[in-house]
Order: structure tokens, then C-alpha cells, then sequence
């Protein structure tokens, strides 16, 4: 008897260009063109010192991903994580040139990130950090170039600081080098729950295909910062039930609905676990919960080949970027599982910032209303092309968003005469 149980590939770059592959077959995309969307254009990597509160100086590494300007200047966050790798940011800067894509953003894809864990940096500590990584960087991103923003545990703060230090090596203001800045600096009214607001988009779309009610929904949400918190917040107020979130720490669940108000004040004050002992339980169990909708929002390659068949919600919205691995996916396709996938799930933030970049530009600002309006006619209009393009060619939404994209920086790279 052969007692091998493969391993699954959890790099998430070598998932990323799996799922290239995917769409790119699907497509009959030439071998050079797939292979030019398989990997960034360009990549940094930087160590640089921090002086720390008691004297001592500390040594950080950091990357920068651009992974392909075809289409315009390549976008995407920074992320601050003690797990970030150089491949991590890779395949987070191809999901981002992906992301873009699906929504028609003049962009292509970047992302950042720092090997750091800012819960245990005083906040000086963080500005300079933050301040010394733009600097690092600042030689391949601009308002033309390369133009970050906020990803997992990074703040509008830190793209405030971000952007002032980049201001002051330029010799003048600049705000359209960031996104995801505080409002009084050029930030955007509604990007703060843009990530949550667009994903919720996407769930009405998604219930409307299954004749669900959103009243008639149970939602777990897994991560409970800008992308989970937010969307469990829209998710209650348009009446849907949350019956489990979760942070890093673990999670809480009651079958019966938590008190999200109540949940937000531990989360800000103590921690959601003092909900009461009888209603925790563990981010691995969350994923399991009988609901309706899943939304996985913290970190990637939660959703496995081994829970992917416990999993029962009838819609998984990916407000994370590559939760779900592929061998997963293939299981949860099977079962007929909704998966609305990260490149389109979450790109209501990238959108928002589009706007702001935009708003940046024209030195002249728009209103919550119009902000909000223009993030929902693009958010349906994408899931709608996404939809009937995985009906008529009778796959997944996943492959449907990546073959929209690719088609669309393929015509770039084509017009540009690369390929
Ligand atoms: N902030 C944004 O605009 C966008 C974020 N995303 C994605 O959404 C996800 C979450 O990002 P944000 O909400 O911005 O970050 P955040 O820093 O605001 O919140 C992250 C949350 O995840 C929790 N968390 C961390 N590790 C965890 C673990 N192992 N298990 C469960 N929870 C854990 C944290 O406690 C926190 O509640 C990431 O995958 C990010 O790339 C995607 C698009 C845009
Ligand atoms: O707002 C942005 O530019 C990008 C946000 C981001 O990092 C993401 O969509 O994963």
C-alpha cells in the first residue's frame, strides 16, 4: 500500500503562477506572454537600520514588487508581518496587476513589505521604520511609477508618514505617491471601508445568483482589521446575521448572532476572546462554522485541501488575497461552493485608492456619496463580466477574473509592441 500523502505547495508565488497557468490554457495564451505574466518586472530588496526607543539599532529587510506596468503605473500595498517573504510580496504584486484587471484600473501591480511585528514597535518606533523604508524605496515608486498604500498592519498614519517623507526628498508636497492616506493630507473619503464595502458588493451579487436573502444570512469572517471588521459591520447593518469573527488571538461564535457593537468595543478596548469563555473558539474551526457566507480576511492559504471538504458555507468572498490553494479550490468547485475570488472579492480597495490617486491629481475632492456610487456600479459591473464569463466557458469564477485580466494586460503588453 502506498501510504505517500502529497504535499501541497503552499508558496504563494508558485500558486500565483499556477493560476496564471490556469486562465492562460484556458485563454491559448503564446508560451513567452505566459511566461512574461509569470513573473514581476522588477523587484527591490533593502535592509536598513532603525534606531529603537532604548539606544539600540535595529537591522530590517524589506521588498518592493513591481510586477508588470504594462497597463500604467503598477499599485498595491505594503504589508508590516513578522511571516513576509520576498515570494509572498511577489505573488501579492501579481494578484495586484490581476486585481486591477478584473476592475479596469489604468494600473498594473506592485506590493511591499517588512519583515517586522509593529505590535511590538512604540509608535516612534514604527514612524521611523516606516519613514526609513520609503526612503529605501523611494527611487522606484511615484505618482507615475509605483504608488503604495496600506495592506496588513499598516494604517493611514503610516501612509501619512510615508507620503511626508517622500514629500521632503522630492523638495514638494506629493500626495499622489500614496493611497490610503488620512483625509486632512489627501486621503479619500470612503477608502477606509472601501476593501469591506466592495467585498459586500460582491455578496449581494453572489446571494442574488443563489436566491438567498441577505436577512436569511449566517456569516463567519476570519481576520477582524480594515477588510474583516468592516465587512462584518456593512454585513449586520444590511441585516445579515455574524455568527463567528476572529483575530489573530482566535475567535468567537455564537449560533444565535454576536452583538457586533459589543464585539467592536472589546476589539477596541480588551480583546473580542472577553466576549465570554462559552463563545470561543479557534480560526480553524471558524472556517468549518455551518454559514452561509465565509469570509476569509487575514492572511493567505487558510482554506487547504484538509478543511476544504469540512467547509459548508455556500459563499466564500475572499476579502484576503490567496486564502484558498488551489487543490482546495478544485474541492470547493466540486461541491458547488460560490468562491468569489480575492482578485475580484477585495478590489474595492484598490479602486477607492484609484480614486484618491485621482483625486490627488486634480487637487479636487469628492464627496462619500460619489466616491461610493462610482466604487458600486464598478464592483457589480466587474462581478457581472466575471459571472458570465465563467458561464460560457463553463468554469470558475477564479479562472473567469483571471482570463479577463490576462486578456486585458496581454492587449497592453500587445499595444505596446512587448509581445
Ligand atoms: N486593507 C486593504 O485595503 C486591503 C486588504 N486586503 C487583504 O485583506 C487581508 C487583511 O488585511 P487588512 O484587513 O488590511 O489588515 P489589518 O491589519 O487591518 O487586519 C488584519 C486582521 O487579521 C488578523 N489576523 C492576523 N493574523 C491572523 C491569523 N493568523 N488568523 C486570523 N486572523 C489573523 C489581525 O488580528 C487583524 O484583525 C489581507 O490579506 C490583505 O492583503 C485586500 C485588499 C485591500
Ligand atoms: O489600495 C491599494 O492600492 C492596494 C491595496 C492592496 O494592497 C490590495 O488590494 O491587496
Amino acid at each position: 500500500m502506498n501510504h505517500t500523502i502529497e504535499k501541497e505547495e503552499l508558496n504563494p508565488y508558485l500558486i500565483a503562477q499556477r493560476q496564471v497557468d490556469a486562465a492562460a490554457a484556458k485563454l491559448g495564451l503564446a508560451p513567452h506572454i505566459t511566461e512574461l505574466l509569470k513573473k514581476p518586472k522588477r523587484v527591490l530588496s533593502v535592509s536598513f537600520p532603525v534606531k529603537m526607543d532604548d539606544g539600540t539599532v535595529r537591522v530590517f529587510e524589506g521588498f518592493r514588487s513591481q510586477h508588470n506596468d504594462a497597463v500604467g503605473p503598477t499599485k498595491g500595498g505594503i504589508r508590516f508581518h513578522p511571516g513576509v517573504t520576498l515570494d509572498e510580496v511577489k505573488a501579492l504584486s501579481m494578484w495586484m496587476t490581476f486585481k486591477c484587471g478584473v476592475v479596469s484600473l489604468p494600473y498594473g501591480g506592485g506590493k511591499g513589505g517588512v519583515i517586522c511585528d509593529p505590535r511590538e514597535l512604540s509608535t516612534s518606533e514604527l514612524e521611523r521604520l516606516s519613514r526609513a523604508f520609503m526612503e529605501a524605496i523611494a527611487d522606484i515608486v511615484g505618482p507615475e511609477r509605483d504608488i503604495p498604500a496600506p495592506d496588513v498592519y499598516t494604517t493611514p498614519q503610516i501612509m501619512g508618514w510615508m507620503m511626508d517623507t517622500y514629500s521632503k526628498l522630492r523638495g514638494h508636497n506629493t500626495p499622489g505617491v500614496i493611497t490610503g492616506k488620512p483625509i486632512i493630507i489627501g486621503g479619500s473619503q470612503g477608502r477606509g471601508n472601501a476593501t469591506a464595502q466592495g467585498c459586500v458588493y460582491t455578496i449581494q451579487c453572489a446571494l442574488k445568483d443563489i436566491g438567498l436573502p441577505m436577512e436569511k444570512a449566517k456569516v463567519a469572517v476570519q481576520g477582524y482589521g480594515n477588510a474583516g471588521r468592516i465587512a462584518a459591520r456593512l454585513l449586520s447593518d444590511l441585516g445579515a446575521t455574524i455568527v463567528a469573527v476572529s483575530d489573530s488571538r482566535g475567535g468567537i461564535y455564537d449560533p444565535n448572532g454576536l452583538d457586533i457593537d459589543r464585539v467592536e468595543q472589546l476589539k477596541d478596548t480588551a480583546s473580542i476572546a472577553d466576549y465570554g469563555s462559552e463563545y470561543v473558539l479557534t480560526n480553524e474551526q471558524l472556517l468549518e462554522l455551518d454559514v452561509d457566507i465565509l469570509i476569509p480576511a487575514a492572511l493567505e492559504n487558510v482554506i487547504t485541501k484538509e478543511n476544504a471538504p469540512n467547509i459548508k458555507a455556500k459563499i466564500i468572498a475572499e476579502a484576503a488575497n490567496g486564502p484558498t490553494t488551489p487543490e482546495a479550490d478544485e474541492i470547493l468547485n466540486a461541491k458547488g461552493t460560490i468562491v468569489i475570488p480575492d482578485i475580484l472579492a477585495n478590489a474595492g480597495g484598490v479602486t477607492v485608492s484609484y480614486f484618491e490617486w485621482v483625486q490627488n491629481l486634480m487637487n479636487y475632492y469628492w464627496s462619500e456619496e460619489e466616491v461610493l456610487e462610482k466604487l458600486e456600479v464598478i464592483m457589480v459591473k466587474s462581478y457581472d463580466a466575471v459571472r458570465t464569463l465563467a458561464n460560457e466557458y463553463d468554469t470558475n469564477l477564479r479562472t473567469a477574473a483571471y482570463m479577463i485580466s490576462l486578456q486585458r494586460v496581454t492587449a497592453a503588453m500587445q499595444a505596446r509592441g512587448w509581445v
